[in-house]
């Protein structure tokens, strides 16, 4: 079944999200207009704007965002013509006034994340999305790290809570195709023709087009991609790449191929720092199965601490750190300071 009469998948950009990560969360609302209005007028239907750990991510431990994340949703709602604004927020780390504030903004799709085996963290962020009647989405990150079927049970709580679509978020980069093509297909069977399932993909291995595919074969209707790869780790699977070998096989993704290669290479690379580059510690997270967003801390803690930051990547493997345990690579780098 198509995602609709028009498109057989939908493509949400992240750039504006999980790029933010890769940013160090400090983009201006330049950055935000100009990127909108070139994805736009591609034709990408769903943009995602927030700190890069989504609402209320604006903090010590993950790092404090340039310009308010509410004043970047209202700037990509005031930009944007025909694509929705998406946000993201991670329960207890936003909390539900920001979810009020950014629906007030202007976006209308409210993504919700949680470490893969607590989704019923969520369920009073997705009733109070649906009563606003956001469209909602659930991401069930480092999905890696659990077996398909209890992935599959932790979608069902997301789905009776109001859950619209349950993504397979592989933050680590660290699956390969089967291990998408499971998850996916566990997911598929469990929420049926209610709910639908979507995957998220990191380049640590280099596989986010071919691990989309994956997807999208396995029954994903809804695809996450970052323009120019700008994304956390490796970075995400690059959604120009993606368009272009969906062209080649026939999925309709309602974008245009040359004007999003265009706007890869003329508005979104001049807003990056730099390349989101498959180097030493990326691909050691793909390997070791280690949280994208961890990425630049450890540089940081490395630095700080005059250790090696692949060491303290792997170890983060080893102790199977999550999302929000940012705090815990700075032991890590004291230990091994203390080691050597
Ligand atoms: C908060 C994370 O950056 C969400 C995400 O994009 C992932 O887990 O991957
Ligand atoms: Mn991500």
């Amino acid at each position: 079944m198509p995602y609709s009469d028009t498109l057989d998948i939908r493509i949400t950009d992240s750039s504006l999200r999980d790029g933010s990560h890769a940013k160090r969360h400090q983009f201006t609302a330049e950055d935000v207009r100009s990127v909108v209005a070139a994805l736009d007028d591609a034709g990408v239907p769903v943009i995602e704007v927030t700190h890069g750990d989504g609402l209320g991510g604006s903090s010590f431990n993950y790092g404090f965002s340039r310009t308010p994340e509410q004043e970047l949703i209202k700037v990509a709602a005031d930009t944007a013509r025909r694509a929705r604004i998406a946000f993201l927020m991670l329960p207890g780390l936003g909390v539900k006034d920001d979810i009020r504030a950014a629906h007030g903004n202007g976006a209308s799709i409210c993504r919700i994340a949680t470490h893969c085996t607590e989704a019923d963290i969520a369920e009073q962020h997705f009733g109070l999305a649906r009563e606003r009647g956001l469209e909602t989405v659930g991401f069930l990150m480092m999905a890696h790290s659990t077996t398909p079927g209890e992935l599959a049970r932790q979608g069902r709580i997301m789905a009776d809570a109001g859950c619209q679509c349950v993504y397979v978020v592989d933050s680590a980069g660290a699956m390969v195709m089967d291990d998408v093509t499971a998850r996916v297909e566990a997911l598929v069977s469990e929420l049926g023709d209610d709910t639908q399932v979507g995957f998220h993909g990191h380049e640590n291995l280099a596989l986010g087009t071919g691990n989309s595919i994956a997807a999208i074969k396995a029954g994903a209707l809804q695809i996450d991609g970052s323009t120019r790869r700008l994304g956390a780790g490796a970075g995400n699977t690059a959604v120009e790449a993606l368009v272009a070998v969906c062209a080649k096989m026939g999925i309709r993704t309602g974008i245009d191929v040359l004007k999003i290669i265009d706007a890869a290479e003329d508005v979104v690379r001049p807003v990056m720092d730099d390349e989101c580059r498959l180097d030493r510690l990326a691909l050691l997270m793909g390997h070791a199965g280690v949280y994208s967003s961890f990425l630049k801390h450890a540089y940081r803690q490395a630095e700080r601490y005059g250790v090696s930051g692949a060491e303290i990547l792997l170890r983060a493997g080893e102790r199977r750190l999550v999302g929000g345990q940012e705090d815990q690579l700075i032991d890590i780098a004291v230990e091994l300071a203390a080691q050597h």
